[in-house]
């Protein structure tokens, strides 16, 4: 093995997840659900900590891991969870649950993320972590920016789309509307961004005027 694949394999699997994160992901995959990587949801969470975070939205609650992962490091947060899917929000809603988070402070709304981002107020909310549909992701962080607080941060796992992003030679839809984000917001005036490697890449926006 290289230093850089042993260097991510150790990033990797130093984070240890709890019993209902290991269950929520078990599930996520037996569905094949694109989840974050244990790293990445430490990241979450760290972020989730470090802003104080009080009102959290995110796009593509999947069976819950990445919403926990977030209400671990902001455990009296409110979580307001988006998806498609309304057998995806049953099972999250019991993983949510036996995890001690009430339903008062967890509202899974099924819907389609463009249907409902538009119907949620603006510079309302601490952390908008965007992991729905990746064709759609240019919009839904168009969106996600819109609900971030002034000092609030737009959270993007899979930002680099196992490689193909760094691939200029990958032109698909999906992997060009992640290099458009990614450009875009590093341009942006009023933006702060960091793109992290772990997992299968992390793209933090953090929202300054
Ligand atoms: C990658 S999975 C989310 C995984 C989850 N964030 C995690 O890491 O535990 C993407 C989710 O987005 C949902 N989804 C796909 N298209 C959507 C849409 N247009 N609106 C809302 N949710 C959508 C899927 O049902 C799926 O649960």
């Amino acid at each position: 093995m290289t230093h850089n694949d042993l260097t991510w394999k150790f990033l990797n699997e130093y984070d240890v997840e709890s019993n209902t994160q290991s269950k929520a992901r078990a599930l996520s995959l037996e569905h094949s659900l694109d989840v974050i990587t244990p790293a990445i949801g430490a990241q979450l969470a760290l972020v989730a900590a470090s802003t104080n975070a009080t009102n959290i939205v995110e796009i593509g609650t999947g069976f819950g891991l990445s919403g926990l992962w977030l209400l671990a490091g902001a455990p009296e947060a409110t979580l307001t969870s988006i998806d498609s899917e309304f057998e995806y929000h049953e099972q999250a809603r019991e993983f949510f649950t036996e995890a001690g988070y009430p339903a008062s402070r967890v509202r899974l709304i099924t819907g389609k993320a463009l249907d409902v981002l538009p119907r949620m107020n603006e510079n309302s909310y601490d952390i908008v972590l965007v992991d729905g549909d990746p064709a759609q992701l240019p919009a839904n962080v168009e969106h996600a920016l819109r609900l971030v607080r002034i000092g609030g941060t737009v959270l993007v796992p899979h930002a680099l789309q196992q490689g193909a992003v760094a691939n200029p030679s990958d032109r698909s839809v999906v992997v060009t509307g992640f290099r458009t984000v990614i450009t875009e917001a590093s341009e942006a005036e009023n933006l702060v961004v960091a793109l992290s490697p772990a997992g299968d890449g992390l793209l933090q926006i953090t929202k300054i005027s």
